[in-house]
């Protein structure tokens, strides 16, 4: 059975991330792309779906894990009667090929350690060929290949491989896993000890360029690293989360695929890079979303593959029975053939937000958007299907209207504000006429709310969104009516639902519960710090902080009831990011609004996490808003550089720190090395015990 999902922590290389549990077994890996079969599925069924697992043979009495600072270097230290060893786990920037590292570190006595590896590719449903070569274990089975180098002997048991050994104080020993294509020769190898140390160099020269100055800031920047491991680096995309299927509800069937590019989740994600003083990322994706959605409006999708794929066919794999029983697990997302509106306002604010901040402009873009523009005035009142996805029909939902102001209102102002040209008389109207209509039909008098969608009488949180998109200013009545039904209907554990499920309810087509969505109670936090109610504002804040797990990390979902994290994990929409709230950690009485600031929210920060207010202006708040330009660094000099300890340049760019020295990881000569091979001769499944092999490397 697998961990809780809090018990596991995130290894990346951006592009691709591996999930590693308290017990020191790594139980999901997708390789080579984040979207790619799982090799490690134990996550969605049991150790027989795949694992490599490195830990104390006998039970720790205490587990202590960490991430190296500012990076995303993993320790994990087991206490045994023994002694205690320390796992360093971590995965290179990728030179040629991804490779997992793990080093074995005695910290005290002489501990008995055990190694099993098992691997099963096609998420746990195919055993491969193993054969010894050269001294290292290569795993083969289609496509895929990968290649064992360890530091202690290794031997195949049954359809696993496995290892004993004793480590003690002082002692190291390494692992390294690395992913090939099957028909080709395997990659050199890589010296472990220089890989984790330059993992750690990149990793830390990345995070010190955090531009995020306020209180929480260590919060801030383990959410920045948890972020920059979900983009592509190659292409500039950004995946909702490293998963698929882990569960809205233990045992339920709302169970997604999360590893491909929403347009929503990478928009909301961008603004918090911004925000933390990241624009090459966020220069990267606007140009990944650009040629993503080139083309016909009309074919616009609301997700898209990793490089921009646009065919996601959602299938189940039935061999996999779920975490914790939820089944179904699914690959691919049936959402890629929805209409939602909302993308459009999201695409419109996210181009606005980027020539605001000085991204170089991108000339075929206005284009682009005046086309999506022309999509939109002829659509904005087609039903759709929502910012939540719901599977039960399409409908006139409240907040994708509010979006569809957002983007006429962004088209507006980047023609006012920034000089292009466009039918600008035109979409003011249009704005007008949908500001108008949303607050006709979308909301409720007789309950001073607005409302899921037209006429209904649900709820949905993501009308929290309407004063942080700047639909409505946070002091009218209408806000106020709104966040105060959100409160009484939809608050469970101090915490957001999304909406409410069950008989009656949403119809989201779909049956069972779920859990509190983590980002709309970010986003009431965010009101409540708009609306000057910052006692609250911090208190929800930190009741949200203090849901991450040991290592700083956050699913889509949570159970109050249980106290369990729930869904996809780590999710990019559920990030406490850079700015999302700059309440001074004790503001003292709160003052009156519009007179001196009560609150030091900065315009930009107060839609941390969504999008951004549209003024540049005093806000009636009292809140000061600052061009968002004012605060984000300018483009770095971007050079090639070695991959750590393999000696083949890193297709991705490496950046210079912000005292402008390079980065260590990418200055240092690089070093071709291979470890020491036990030679060890086995078979892992069916295939005979192999003889070994001369090197291939
Ligand atoms: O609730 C049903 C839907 O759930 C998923 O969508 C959710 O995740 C998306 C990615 O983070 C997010 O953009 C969306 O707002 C969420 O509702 C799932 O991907 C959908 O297929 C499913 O219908």
């Amino acid at each position: 059975m697998p961990l809780r999902i809090e018990d596991y922590a995130l290894l990346g290389d951006t592009q691709t991330a591996a999930l590693v549990g308290r017990d020191g077994s790594i139980d999901w890996l997708c390789l080579p792309r984040f979207d790619s079969a799982a090799c490690f599925a134990a996550l969605l069924g049991t150790p027989e779906h795949g694992r490599f697992r490195i830990g104390p043979k006998d039970p720790a009495s205490r587990v202590a894990r960490r991430y190296r600072e500012g990076t995303l270097v993993l320790e994990t230290e087991f206490t045994t009667a023994e002694g205690a060893v320390r796992l360093v786990d971590c995965m290179p920037l990728r030179g040629r090929a991804p490779d997992v590292v793990r080093v074995v570190e005695g910290v005290r006595g002489r501990v008995p350690v055990s190694l099993e590896l098992i691997i099963r590719f096609d998420y746990g449903s195919i055993v491969p060929w193993v054969r010894s070569s050269g001294g290292a274990l290569r795993a083969v089975a289609g496509p895929d290949a990968l290649i064992l180098r360890a530091g202690v002997p290794v031997h195949g048991a049954g359809l696993t491989t496995i290892a004993e050994f004793d480590v003690h104080e002082g002692q190291r020993i390494p692992f390294v896993l690395t992913w090939h294509p099957s028909h080709e020769p395997p990659p050199e190898a890589i010296d472990a000890e220089r890989a984790v140390e330059h993992t750690e160099a990149w990793w830390r020269a990345w995070s010190s360029r955090c531009a995020h100055t306020g209180p929480w800031k260590e919060a801030v920047v383990t959410s920045l690293l948890a972020l920059k491991a979900l983009t592509h680096a190659p292409t500039g995309g950004l995946v909702a989360a490293p998963t698929t299927s882990l569960p809205e509800w233990i045992g339920g069937a709302r169970n997604w695929d999360y590893r491909y590019c929403w347009l929503r989740d990478a928009t909301l994600t961008l603004y918090a890079l911004l925000l933390g003083g990241y624009s090459e990322e966020a220069a990267a994706w606007r140009d990944w979303l650009l040629r993503a959605i080139a083309g016909d409006p009309s074919k616009l999708q609301i997700l898209y593959g990793i490089a921009g794929e646009r065919r996601l066919r959602e299938i189940e794999l039935p061999w996999l029975p779920g975490y914790e029983g939820s089944r179904p697990v699914r690959a691919g997302n049936a959402a890629v053939e929805q209409l939602q509106l909302d993308v459009y306002g999201e695409v419109m604010d996210t181009m606005y937000q980027a020539r605001r901040s000085g991204l170089a402009p991108e000339p075929e873009a206005w284009r682009l958007q005046r086309k999506l523009m022309d999509f939109l005035e002829s659509s904005w009142r087609r039903p759709d299907e929502g910012i939540w996805e719901v599977r039960g029909g399409p409908r006139p939902f409240t907040y994708s209207r509010v979006m569809a102001w957002v983007a006429f209102d962004r088209a507006v102002k980047t023609v006012e504000q920034l000089g292009l040209d466009g039918p600008v008389d035109r979409w003011r109207a249009l704005r007008e006429a949908v500001h108008a209509e949303v607050c006709e039909k979308g909301f409720d008098p007789g309950r001073g709310t607005f409302t899921q969608s037209y006429g209904s009488q649900e709820l949905d949180a993501s009308t929290l969104l309407i004063p942080l998109v700047g639909f409505l200013p946070s002091g009218d009545p209408r806000v106020a009516g709104t966040v105060r039904a959100i409160e009484r209907e939809l608050v469970r554990g101090g915490f957001v639902l999304r909406y409410t499920t069950g008989p009656g309810r949403t119809p989201d087509g779909l049956s069972g519960a779920e859990g509190v969505f983590l980002a709309c109670s970010f986003w009431l936090a965010d009101c409540y710090a708009l609306m000057g109610r910052a006692g609250e504002a911090r208190a929800l804040f930190e009741r949200l902080l203090a849901l991450r797990n040991d290592v700083g990390l956050l699913s889509e979902e949570y159970d109050p009831g249980s106290r369990r994290l729930l869904g996809n994990f780590p999710q990019a929409f559920s990030r406490p990011c850079a700015g999302r709230l700059r309440v001074q950690p004790d503001p003292g009485p709160l003052r009156s609004r519009a007179s001196t600031i009560p609150l030091t929210l900065r315009g930009e920060e107060r839609r941390a996490g969504c999008l951004r207010n549209s003024g540049d202006r005093t806000s009636t708040d009292g809140a000061t808003l600052v061009p968002l330009a004012s605060r984000v660094r300018t483009k770095r000099t971007m050079s090639k550089s070695p991959s750590p300890g393999r000696g083949r340049p890193l297709r991705q760019s490496s950046w210079r720190s912000p005292r402008g020295a390079d980065c260590p990881s990418h200055s240092s000569t690089p070093v071709m090395c291979r470890m020491a091979h036990c030679g060890a001769s086995w078979s892992d499944g069916s295939a005979a015990h192999g003889t070994p092999r001369s090197a291939t490397t």
